[in-house]
């Protein structure tokens, strides 16, 4: 029997050779404590030699003193990277004590490496994630019970670990890690690190437009593009023309107009040596690590520094509060708790603050007894998170407090109702000069003061004028339709959230504008109902602002078929999933893409999160032979 990880610290990897470390070939004895069972040792063949998959254990390092010592690191990388290569890279730092558990899953592309220590681990960690990939950094992270499910170990092995009070070490990464993982990099550091990506996008449309066509014709501005680029490998698509940066300090600092918060406990005792307690209830971000059901939370405070100060001064009001309210956590394993999740949405301009408390009704396996008990004790809760709030924001702000029950598998879902405890009943953001109702589900862009700079961009790419209708695909709120309105012959927007559509709808009448329809459902259902809006003999320009995924194909090819659709511009959130659509909207003409294809003509980066590595493109899409001015 034996584990994912080698166990014991050893020498400098040294069977790769001189050139690695020392002449001497480590030997040594992998050991291996069982719960509940007798220690063994095996003899293992190198130093690293790949654990055994067909070995499950339980798995406790035990150090010569006795403490249980690991920090198990995962490091993304390409999947033809070898161990041989970590190897080489750590070789060159300075002060690397003896470490070891290289291992790497065969054609997988990451590595998990056991560390003796803390230091050890931090100086690996800082040599492997200098290292990029295709203009993206390595993800290096210190890693524990999440690494071993990605290992497809046994549901068995999974939650035997899971009950080891070891699984809660190697948790070191706070709340300021999960929201902000840049925030200690210079700003420049960062837009030079995201304009590499978003190269990286636009190489990746003309490579894979290159090998897809290879069939189906020749594409003449590829062709060119290729010609004249003596670079090695793909040229980009079209030029990243400039970068929209986070200048002010709103826009780029405690920026987030919304932010959920998770209320469990936090991991105490991180670290070499420890063992678990549960600390106390916690209102913070989630580490995404559950032990026993719970989930670790680590507590918000000011290094979270895109999370907006409002919702900070929200989580430390309410933190003494809960504890005292004596009542658990949700716990996921057992569906049992109280507490779940705290959201509070801002509208930076019109000072309005909304906090949605989601808390576990009871389960249903609950008695009457227990049922009364909950049923009061919420009574009790309500009121003094209400009170809490009332006292603690004043009249600083105008503030709204509603309560959520949710017994699903996650906190928040658009169809769960929320009860309006206290003050302002709606949320209003103003943006582009026009203001906006936003309801509790909506999507609304995180970043206000950045979003209405955006939309000022993608209205200048999208040459908008009274002859123009604007179709907005997956419109949200409508903001970028409506913030286009005014100059607009018509919008057209279409999205499939209920209360988006709700608001656009409203919204466009609180702003007094006439000349935009919106249209519910998802947009590859309802795409053609959609286009029957648009006036066919008008110029109409698509601005496609999908989710991450992107949009499905038939939207791509109907969008593409639509004759009075001459420019398109697509704002991609996942800058790496662009080429997928943009394929559709560049091939050659086919019985499945009708009409002339676009081409690509200049993008746009738009540092919509500052201190994450998250960053949207926008980029125009003209139709073959229409010339813009
Ligand atoms: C990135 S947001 C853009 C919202 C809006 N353009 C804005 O700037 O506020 C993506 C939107 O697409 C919507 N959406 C996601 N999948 C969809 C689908 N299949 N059909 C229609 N809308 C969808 C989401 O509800 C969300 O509002």
């Amino acid at each position: 029997m034996g584990s994912f990880f080698s166990k014991e610290p050893v020498n400098r990897p040294t069977q790769y050779g001189a050139s690695y470390g020392s002449p001497e070939k480590p030997t040594r004895k992998r050991k291996f404590e069982f719960q509940g069972a007798t220690p063994s040792t095996i003899e293992s063949k190198t130093a690293f030699s790949h654990p055994r998959t067909d070995e499950k254990t339980t798995e406790v390092d035990a150090a010569p003193d006795g403490n249980v010592h690991r920090y198990i690191v995962t490091c993304s990388t390409i999947f033809w990277c070898t161990r041989k290569d970590i190897v080489k890279l750590l070789s060159k730092v300075d002060d690397m004590p003896p470490y070891g558990g290289l291992h790497k899953i065969t054609k997988w592309d990451h590595f998990f490496i056991a560390f003796p220590n803390e230091k050890c681990a931090k100086l690996g960690v800082d040599c492997l994630s200098k290292n990029e990939y295709r203009g993206e950094l390595w993800k290096v992270r210190e890693t524990t019970e999440h690494s071993a499910k990605r290992m497809r170990i046994d549901d068995t092995v999974a939650r035997s670990r899971e009950n080891t009070d070891t699984m809660a070490k190697g948790v070191c990464l706070s709340a300021a890690d999960v929201t902000a993982k840049w925030r200690n990099v210079g700003y420049e550091e960062q837009i030079t690190r995201k304009k590499r990506k978003w190269a990286n996008a636009l190489q990746l449309v003309t490579k894979n437009l290159h090998r897809e066509i290879r069939k189906e014709g020749r594409i003449q501005w590829l062709d060119d593009l290729r010609r004249s680029c003596d670079k090695k490998g793909s040229p980009e698509c079209c030029p990243l023309v400039d970068v929209l940066r986070a200048e002010k300090q709103g826009e780029r600092n405690f920026y987030r107009n919304k932010n959920e918060f998770t209320i469990g406990f936090s991991p105490d005792g991180c670290g070499m040596g420890h063992k678990y307690h549960v600390s106390e209830l916690t209102i913070g971000y989630a580490l995404g690590l559950v032990r026993n059901g719970q989930v670790f939370v680590s507590p918000v405070d000011e290094n979270c520094s895109t999370t907006s100060k409002a919702s900070i001064e929200v989580a430390k009001c309410l933190t003494p509060v809960l504890r005292s309210l004596n009542m658990p956590p949700y716990d996921k394993r057992t569906h049992k708790g109280y507490w779940r999740q705290i959201t509070c949405r801002e509208g930076v301009r019109t000072g309005e603050l909304i906090v949605s408390v989601v808390v576990n009704p009871f389960d249903k396996d609950d008695t009457e007894i227990e049922k009364r008990t909950t049923r009061e004790a919420d009574g009790e809760c309500r009121t003094a998170v209400v009170e809490a709030l009332k006292t603690y924001f004043g009249t600083n702000k105008k503030l709204g407090v509603f309560w959520q029950t949710s017994n699903h598998i996650s906190a928040v879902s658009s169809d769960i109702p929320a009860l309006h405890l206290y003050g302002i009943e709606g949320l209003h953001e103003e943006i582009c000069g026009l203001r906006y109702r936003i309801q509790p589900t909506a999507f609304f862009q995180v970043n206000t003061l950045m979003a209405e700079r955006m939309y000022g961009l993608l209205g200048d790419l999208a040459g908008v004028n009274k002859n123009t209708v604007v179709f907005d695909v997956c419109c949200g709120t409508g903001t970028i339709g409506l913030s286009l309105a005014g100059r607009a012959h018509s919008v057209v927007g279409i999205e499939m959230n209920e209360s988006a559509v709700e608001d656009a709808v409203n919204n466009a009448r609180l702003n007094g504008i006439q000349n935009a329809t919106f249209i519910r459902g998802k947009v590859e259902h309802r795409i053609h109902d959609a286009i029957k809006e648009v006036p066919g003999d008008k110029d109409c320009v698509a601005i496609l602002d999908p989710p991450r995924a992107g949009l499905p194909m038939n939207v791509v090819a109907a969008v593409r078929g639509m004759r009075s659709v001459k420019r398109i511009v697509y704002v991609a959130c996942e800058p790496n999933n662009f080429w997928k659509n943009a394929l559709g909207f560049l091939r050659p003409r086919s019985k499945a893409f009708r009409l002339e294809p676009f081409r690509p003509v200049k993008a746009y980066g738009i540092d919509l999160f500052p201190h994450t590595d998250h960053g949207e493109l926008a980029v125009l899409l003209e139709r073959n032979g229409v010339q813009i001015a």
